[in-house]
């Protein structure tokens, strides 16, 4: 089986990934962290200096850190030929040009979510949202626990870009990213999120479809960051070994 090469190995998501790898059986080659912020190794996964050492060592490496580090971890993915799965969120344009960039020349699955739970309910917003018209209003709502930095999540987004693909917009053009004081009236054909943070809440979405006299709810919770750690493997263990190319869960899932 593909060993996986994780990056961020000491964060949340960084940890469950590596129990979800023990629990399906797959070898976890090692791990990096911000460089020189951790001792040699977490519990069984031994930590390397950086992501070139750990690309070398890995058949595939999964990717939950930082937006700011993305660039030196696809370069380590280009220079060995290693194929890399990237979940961090808050990824602005350029970020993604750059994995467009990467894709030329190493496989790279790119998924703002890893669940199955959150991949099925983006094809059900998009096919909801092209059979409803504009006069159904489409609000976002998220929660997520007090530690998160980036907002709104990058499932929001997904569920967004979802939303907008449906009803054949640009999520850009009709986005509305939170409401502070007199906002005017709500835009017809306007996406707007709400987003929360408090506690221990793993990631809860919602998406409503507002209608004269109706809503209709669309959602998700994660009960726990188990959901994204398993996809996160399985997604790795799909990916070692194939072609260049920019892939998505639904290519794993056969969504
Ligand atoms: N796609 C999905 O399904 C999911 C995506 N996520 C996303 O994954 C990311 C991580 O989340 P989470 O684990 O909760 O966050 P944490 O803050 O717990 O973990 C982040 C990890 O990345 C490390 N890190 C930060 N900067 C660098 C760097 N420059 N080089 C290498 N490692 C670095 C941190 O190391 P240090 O501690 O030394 O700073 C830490 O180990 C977020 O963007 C989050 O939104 C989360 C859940 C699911
Ligand atoms: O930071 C998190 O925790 C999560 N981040 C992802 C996001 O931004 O959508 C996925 C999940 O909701 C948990």
């Amino acid at each position: 089986m593909a060993k996986i090469g994780i990056i961020g190995a000491g964060g949340r998501m960084g940890r469950a990934i590596a129990a979800a790898a023990a629990d399906a059986g797959a070898k976890v080659s090692g791990g990096i962290d911000r460089p020189g912020t951790r001792p040699d190794a977490l519990g069984d996964v031994p930590l390397l200096a950086d992501a070139a050492s750990l690309a070398a060592v890995s058949d595939v490496m999964v990717d939950f850190s930082s937006p700011a580090a993305l660039a030196a971890h696809l370069d380590a993915a280009i220079a060995a030929g290693t194929p890399i799965v990237i979940g961090t969120t808050g990824l602005e344009p350029a970020h993604h040009a750059l994995i467009d960039e990467a894709a030329k020349s190493v496989a790279v699955l790119q998924a703002f979510n890893t669940s199955l739970g959150v991949n099925l309910l983006a094809h059900l917003v998009r096919e909801t949202a092209a059979r409803l018209g504009t006069d159904w209003d489409i609000e976002i709502v998220e929660m997520h626990h007090r530690h998160k930095v980036d907002a709104p999540s990058g499932t929001g987004i997904l569920l967004g870009q979802a939303a907008a693909t449906g009803r054949e917009v640009a999520l850009a053009d009709v986005a509305v990213r939170g409401r502070d004081g007199i906002t005017g009236a709500r835009p017809e054909g306007a996406i707007g999120f709400a987003v929360l943070r408090g506690g221990s809440v793993a990631g809860d979405h919602q998406v409503v479809f507002a209608g004269e006299g109706e809503r209709l709810e669309l959602g998700h919770r994660a009960e726990s960051r188990a959901i994204f750690a398993r996809g996160a493997v399985k997604a790795a263990l799909w990916l070692a070994g194939r072609a260049p190319g920019r892939y998505t869960m639904n290519d794993v899932l056969g969504l």
